[in-house]
């Protein structure tokens, strides 16, 4: 077994930031943020196959009909690709609604400065991206930058852009300016200020304009309160902060991107960039979905649409090439649906308790934080049934699939069968499979199985009258007389019995065929609405001299045929129980 090496000489422990009046733990999230869509800049440079100018327009398209109004399109100078598509949205007329800016990205070069804008000048607005590396990793091991080259670097590069942009009286286009202090989280605080100070002051925003720093966590290096704290810092000690917004890049490294910004934002900032479902460098960018849906379950519009989630994930993972994680957060195909048998109790007695109210009353049903339907899914799947499931999630598949609302009995019986065939496969059990199951277990469809031919129940007053317990007298106070034909194995018996109403009488007429069962529990429903309706009857019955007991389920247009019915199912059950047992013939 190789043993995990003694990690303390080689990592460090992050080193917290001095904040001790940090107002951040006390805010809560009451609104949306700005959001910047970056799956096609940050999300396509970490594709093994990065996408081609189809691909990304169709999934341009889509983030504009979610809502997302800012939009980072390309590293212009990365690629002839990346260049020509972000032409080919500029100069297709209509594509880019009028609302929506384009954002591209490039580093701290002149000559990639200037191929950048010039692949999105003319459109209506844009919003220019620079990154500078502002760690003493980056400064020391990367660009060879002492602090003072890295702020003269930026502030060169930002007068270039102004010069090319909105210093540029032939420029239709109106521009806005977004700087990142490349790896933030991992630089010193003060210096990042300074720097961000000398390139406002290059740039010279306005309120009405205001630029944007972009604070990435380029690596997430710390917990998520370590970064809302670096945000509060930074927020607290830059000036004229009504000429800036500030803007969150969160990666996934340690599994807390979500986390860092959700904190981000309550320690003060007014933007998140990030990607459908977290695709991203590594472990990813901080997933906007996940972002957006937190909002949504708090009662919080988070303004971008999630309502179809399922065509969302369609064109992410095509374009991606990358599978979204069955349990990743909202849009998992596993997340909204229970397997076991408590989670499955619970959710079941939590839409029971709902029936009745409306799509919007307050929502509250165990285990489920988000109404699967508000983002485009069914209650179908919701629970799914494996040897792990109980009664509870069977009676739901039972009644969503058949209508069927059984009693408390029958669905401790009925599960048991369930989980015998579910051990027995070893596999999930599919709703189609469960219904048939249980359509073959009460006989409502398959041989073998008894079968009402044809019967009459008519009055018999010549024999003695004797009211059973519970049971309504009938007025005329006279007993039953049954007589039909049932069929078993496509052969007919002639049976008569007497009884005090029309159950007993069929019980009675069935000793003939040595199946003597009593009616120990009896209940009904309707099923269907106005002329479609039926009835449908649940027997539980136990056998004479012994402690068995059988189920039978009758489903009719005729409320006492569903009855007879129910008892003949159970009255097959018995059968079923007593395989080498032949019929006697009737005399
Ligand atoms: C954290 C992020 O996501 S940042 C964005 C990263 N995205 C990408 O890199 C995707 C597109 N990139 C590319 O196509 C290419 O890397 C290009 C076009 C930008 C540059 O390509 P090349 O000229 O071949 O350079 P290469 O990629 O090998 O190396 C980067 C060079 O830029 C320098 N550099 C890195 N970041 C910056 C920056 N922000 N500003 C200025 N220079 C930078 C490096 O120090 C290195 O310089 P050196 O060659 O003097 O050592
Ligand atoms: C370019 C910057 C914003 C980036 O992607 C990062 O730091 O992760
Ligand atoms: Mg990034």
């Amino acid at each position: 077994m190789p043993m995990l090496k003694n990690p303390s000489t080689k990592y460090r422990l992050f080193k917290p930031v001095d904040l001790p009046n940090r107002q951040w733990p006390s805010k809560t999230l009451d609104s949306p943020p700005r959001w910047l869509a970056t799956d096609l800049r940050d999300g396509n440079q970490s594709l093994v196959d990065p996408m081609g100018s189809d691909q990304k327009w169709r999934y341009f398209k889509m983030l504009v009909e979610l809502g997302y109004k800012e939009i980072e399109v390309s590293f212009p100078s990365a690629s002839e690709t990346d260049y020509e598509f972000t032409r080919r949205l500029v100069d297709t007329p209509g594509v880019v609604p009028h609302d929506v800016a384009l954002q591209v990205l490039s580093p701290c070069r002149e000559d990639l400065i200037k191929r950048t804008v010039e692949s999105v000048e003319g459109t209506k607005s844009a919003i220019l991206h620079l990154y500078l590396a502002t760690s003493p990793c980056f400064q020391q091991i990367v660009l060879n930058h002492s602090e003072e080259s890295s702020i003269a670097l930026a502030v060169a590069c930002t007068k270039h852009a102004r010069s090319l942009t909105k210093d540029n009286p032939s420029s239709r286009t109106h521009w806005q300016y977004e700087f990142s202090p490349e790896t933030f989280s991992d630089s010193n605080l003060d210096f990042v200020v300074r720097l961000c100070e000398a390139v406002k002051a290059a740039w010279e925003p306005s309120e009405s304009n205001p630029i944007i720093f972009n604070l990435p966590a380029t690596v997430e290096m710390s917990t998520p309160n370590v970064y809302a704290d670096q945000i509060e810092y930074f927020c607290q000690h830059i000036t004229e902060r009504e000429k800036i917004c500030v803007s969150l890049h969160a990666h996934n490294d340690r599994g807390c991107a979500v986390a860092a910004s959700e904190l981000g934002q309550m320690a003060g900032a007014d933007r998140v960039e990030g990607t459908l479902f977290g695709n991203g460098e590594r472990t990813g960018n901080v997933d906007l979905v996940t972002l957006a849906l937190n909002l949504y379950s708090q009662g919080i519009h988070p303004k971008v649409d999630f309502s179809d989630i399922n065509s969302v994930i369609d064109v992410v993972e095509e374009s991606n090439n990358i599978p979204i994680n069955p349990r990743a957060p909202y849009g998992g195909s596993l997340v909204q649906c229970a397997f076991s048998g408590s989670h499955q109790d619970a959710i079941k007695k939590g839409f029971q308790a709902r029936n009745g109210f409306k799509h919007e009353d307050p929502w509250l049903i165990p285990y489920l934080p988000l109404d699967p339907q508000d983002i485009g899914r069914t209650y179908e799947a919701v629970i799914r049934v494996n040897s792990q499931s109980g009664k509870g999630g069977i009676a739901w598949i039972i009644q969503r699939h058949l209508e069927l609302d059984l009693p408390r009995g029958l669905q401790i019986a009925f599960s048991k069968v369930v989980q015998q065939r579910a051990d027995a496969v070893g596999r999930e059990l599919l709703a189609k499979e469960i219904q048939t199951l249980f359509q073959d277990t009460y006989h409502l469809k398959g041989a073998p199985r008894f079968t009402l031919v044809d019967y009459s129940i008519t009055p018999d007053r010549s024999a003695p009258f004797i009211p059973e317990e519970g049971r309504s007298q009938n007025t005329q106070n006279s007993m039953r007389r049954f007589e039909g034909v049932v069929d078993w194995n496509r052969k007919e018996h002639k049976i008569t019995g007497l009884g005090n109403g029309a159950l007993s009488s069929l019980a009675n007429a069935l000793h003939v065929l040595g199946i003597d069962l009593d009616v120990a529990n009896y209940s009904e429903h309707a099923i269907g609405k106005n002329k479609n309706v039926q009835a449908a009857t649940y027997i539980e019955c136990t056998a004479a001299g012994s402690k068995d007991r059988v189920w039978g389920v009758g489903i009719h247009q005729d409320v006492v045929q569903a009855s007879l019915n129910a008892l003949l199912s159970a009255a097959s059950s018995f059968m079923d129980s007593r395989p080498n047992t032949p019929l006697p013939v009737p005399q």
